[in-house]
C-alpha cells in the first residue's frame, strides 16, 4: 500500500460529499461538472487532498460516464451496499455492480441507515467483508445521538460501534478503511461538534485501533468527522491532527461550496 501522506498531513485528506437522497441523474451530471470545473480554475491539487463525491445510486451511470469521459480527478461512491452478492434481495445492491461502475468508496453504517433502517454494528461488519470482496473501500460511518453524548457516554459508545463493526477485520484491511465520526444530533441541524470534539473522538478511535491492531496500523487509518462541515468550519476542524477530512451532506450540494472545503489548506486555523 502506498504511503497516504501529503507532506503537511500524515495522511492525505479526503473530503467526501454525501449528496444523501438529491440530485437526480441529470442534476447530478450539472453538479460534478461544476465541482470538478470550479476545482480545476482553483488549480485544486488532488494529491492534498482527494475529493469523492457519494451520488445516489441511479446517479453512478452517469457520474460514471462524465467521469471516464472527462477524465476527471474526483472519484466517487455509493452511500450504501448489500451484505450479500447476488440474488432475492429485493431492492438490494450489490458490491460487485458498484465496482462495475467504477466506485472507489462505499459508505456503510450511516446514522441515517441505522436509525431509519435498524441497521446493527453485526450487518456493518457483514457490509464491510462485502466491500472488500468486491474491491471497495467502506467508509464506516460511526457516532452518537443527542442524549448518549448528554450523559457523557459519547465515546464509549463510538468505541463499541467501531468495535461491533470491524470485528474480524485483518490489519491490511483497517489501514484501508476510513472511518468516519458522525455525531447524530450534528447531522443536518447546523449543529457542529467543536474541533476539540472532533479531534477528541479522532484520537480516541486512533487509539482503539492502536489497541486492537498496532500503532502503525492505526497511523493509516484516515479518520473523518461529519455533522454541518462546511467551508467557514472546514479549517478548524481539520486542524485536529488525528482527523483526516471531512463528510459533507448539505453542503456538498453546493458546487462552489464544497469545492471550498476541499482548498481547506486556503483558510486552515493556524495558533
Ligand atoms: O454524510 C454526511 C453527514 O450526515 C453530514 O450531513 P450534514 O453535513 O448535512 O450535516
Amino acid at each position: 500500500m502506498t504511503s497516504q501522506t501529503n507532506g503537511q498531513f500524515d495522511r492525505t485528506p479526503l473530503i467526501a460529499g454525501n449528496w444523501k437522497m438529491n440530485m437526480d441523474h441529470t442534476q447530478a451530471i450539472t453538479l460534478l461538472q461544476k465541482l470538478a470545473w470550479t476545482l480545476d480554475d482553483a488549480k485544486h491539487d488532488y494529491s492534498r487532498a482527494e475529493v469523492a463525491v457519494f451520488p445516489p445510486f441511479t446517479d453512478l451511470r452517469s457520474v460514471q460516464s462524465l467521469v471516464d469521459g472527462d477524465d476527471l480527478r474526483v472519484v466517487y461512491g455509493a452511500q450504501d451496499l448489500s451484505d450479500q452478492d447476488s440474488g432475492a434481495y429485493t431492492g438490494d445492491i450489490s458490491g460487485q455492480f458498484l465496482a462495475k461502475l467504477g466506485c472507489t468508496y462505499v459508505l456503510v453504517g450511516h446514522s441515517e441507515r441505522r436509525t431509519i433502517h435498524g441497521e446493527s454494528d453485526e450487518l456493518c461488519n457483514a457490509k464491510i467483508a462485502a466491500a472488500h470482496r468486491h474491491g471497495l473501500v467502506p467508509v464506516l460511518c460511526v457516532g452518537e445521538g443527542l442524549e448518549v453524548r448528554q450523559a457523557g457516554e459519547h465515546v464509549a459508545f463510538t468505541l463499541e460501534q467501531l468495535r461491533g463493526s470491524i470485528a474480524g477485520l485483518e490489519a491490511d484491511r483497517v489501514a484501508e478503511l476510513v472511518v468516519a465520526y458522525e455525531p447524530v444530533w450534528a447531522i443536518g441541524t447546523g449543529e457542529v461538534a467543536g474541533p476539540e470534539d472532533a479531534q477528541e473522538m479522532a484520537a480516541a478511535i486512533r487509539a482503539e485501533l492502536a489497541g486492537l491492531y498496532d500503532a502503525e496500523t492505526a497511523a493509516r487509518t484516515r479518520i473523518l468527522y461529519g455533522g454541518s462541515a462546511k467551508a467557514a468550519n472546514a479549517g478548524s476542524i481539520l486542524k485536529g491532527k488525528d482527523v483526516d477530512g471531512v463528510l459533507v451532506g448539505g453542503a456538498s450540494l453546493d458546487a462552489e461550496e464544497f469545492a471550498s472545503i476541499a482548498r481547506f489548506e486556503q483558510h486552515l486555523v493556524t495558533d
